[in-house]
């Protein structure tokens, strides 16, 4: 399999078992499964790193056309990924969430 970061967004993703999502996360530094979705944090020294990491991240996904939920603030930013259409989280998340611990660490 080619290097997770670098797998194509495609549609019609099926949601994966919960299993399988922890094993994978196992390789993603950061990022926590609640059953429902996949999440991380990070923490910035101050508003405008926060403000700049949430608009990197909102680009890298619209660019992908695989959106999250993005939460910030003073020092910190919280993004949530989960497919809707499919109900459950997708390797589209798990490549988002690989892509983003390449552009955001
Ligand atoms: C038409 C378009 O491809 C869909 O609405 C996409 C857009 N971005 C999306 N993002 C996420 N997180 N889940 C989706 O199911 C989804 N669907």
């Amino acid at each position: 399999m080619s290097e997770l970061a670098q797998q194509k967004i495609v549609d019609g993703a099926a949601a994966l078992e919960g299993a399988e999502i922890r094993k994978m996360l196992a390789d993603l530094p950061g990022w926590e499964f609640d059953g429902k979705a996949i999440r991380r944090e990070w923490k910035l020294k101050n508003f405008k790193q926060a403000a700049q990491l949430a608009n990197l991240v909102a680009w890298q996904a619209e660019a992908a056309n695989h959106h999250p939920d993005i939460t910030f603030g003073w020092g910190q930013v919280s993004v949530l990924f989960t497919t809707h259409s499919a109900g459950g989280v997708t390797l589209n998340d798990l490549v988002m969430a690989a892509r983003l611990n390449r552009a955001a660490d």
